[in-house]
C-alpha cells in the first residue's frame, strides 16, 4: 500500500531524515516509535506531503507520490491526523464532519463516524471549540476518516488523552485496521502501540534503528533497554 525508500530530507538545509525504508500493507498497523526529536513527526509530514525538501521515494500502491502536493495525496487516499488537532472551533462537531469535501454518501459516513466515536455523538451539536484536547483529537481523526482513506497517518493520537481513554483509542485503531485501512501510527506509548501493531520501527537520528514484526520488537532486549522504557 505504502512504500518508503531511502527517504531523506528536512525543513532547511539540514537533513532530519537520513535514509528511511519502510513498507505498510493494507489492514496493517505500523508503529513508528523513537526518542524525542528522532524525526517521527517529520517522517509523517514527508508521507503526507508537508515536508519542504525530500529525496528518495514515497509510493502509494506503486505510484510515485514523492513530489505530489499534500491536497492531491489526500485525494489519492492518504489521511492525516497531526499532533495538534485541526478542527474548526466555531463549527459544531456535526458540521466539522459535514464540511469535509469529496465524501460519497456524506450522511451515512457521518453516522458511521458517530458510531465509531460515541463521545462525539453525544455532543454532535456542540461547538468543537468547547471540546477537550482528547475530544478534539477524536474529531480530527473522524474528519480524516470521512473520505475513507486507504492509509491513515496518526501522529501521537493518544497524547492528549486521559489514561482511561488511551486503551479505547488503541482498540479503535485496531478495529479500523481490521476494515482494511493501513495505519501509520506514531506513538510515544510504544509498548501499547506495538501490542496492537503488526510491525514496528524505531527511529533514532532520522534513521530506522530497529524494525521488525511487533512481537519481536516487544521481546527485543536492546529495543526494551534503549527505546521502549519499562511502561
Ligand atoms: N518546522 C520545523 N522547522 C525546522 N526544524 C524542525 C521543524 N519541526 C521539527 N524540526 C526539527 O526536526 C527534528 C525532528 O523533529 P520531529 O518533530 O520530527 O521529532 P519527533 O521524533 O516527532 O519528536 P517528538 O516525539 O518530540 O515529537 C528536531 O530536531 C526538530 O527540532
Amino acid at each position: 500500500m505504502l512504500t518508503i525508500e531511502t527517504l531523506a530530507g528536512g525543513y532547511g538545509e539540514v537533513n532530519i531524515l537520513n535514509g528511511i525504508d519502510l513498507t505498510l500493507s493494507a489492514g496493517e498497523i505500523l508503529t513508528v516509535a523513537g526518542t524525542n526529536g528522532a524525526g517521527k513527526s517529520t517522517l509523517a509530514k514527508a508521507v503526507v506531503g508537508l515536508l519542504p525538501r525530500v529525496t528518495g521515494k514515497v509510493l502509494l500502491e506503486g505510484r510515485d507520490i514523492t513530489l505530489m502536493p499534500a491536497e492531491q495525496r489526500a485525494r489519492a487516499g492518504i489521511g492525516y491526523v497531526p499532533q495538534v488537532a485541526n478542527v474548526f472551533p466555531s463549527l459544531s462537531i456535526h458540521d466539522n464532519l459535514a464540511v469535509v469535501e469529496g465524501v460519497a454518501d456524506k450522511g451515512a459516513r457521518i453516522a458511521e463516524m458517530m458510531e465509531m466515536f460515541p463521545a462525539l455523538a453525544e455532543r454532535r451539536r456542540s461547538r468543537a471549540g468547547s471540546l477537550s484536547g482528547g475530544e478534539r483529537q477524536q474529531l480530527a481523526f473522524a474528519r480524516a476518516l470521512m473520505t475513507r482513506p486507504g492509509v491513515i497517518v496518526l501522529d501521537e493520537p493518544t497524547a492528549a488523552l486521559s489514561p482511561a481513554k488511551v486503551d479505547e483509542s488503541f482498540q479503535r485503531i485496531a478495529a479500523l485496521a481490521k476494515t482494511g485501512t493501513a495505519v501509520f501510527l506514531i506513538e510515544q506509548r510504544a509498548r501499547q502501540a506495538l501490542a496492537i501493531s503488526h510491525r514496528g520501527a524505531i527511529l533514532d537520528g532520522g534513521k530506522v534503528a530497529l524494525s521488525g514484526d511487533a512481537a519481536s520488537l516487544l521481546a527485543d532486549e536492546r529495543a526494551a533497554k534503549l527505546y521502549l522504557g519499562h511502561g
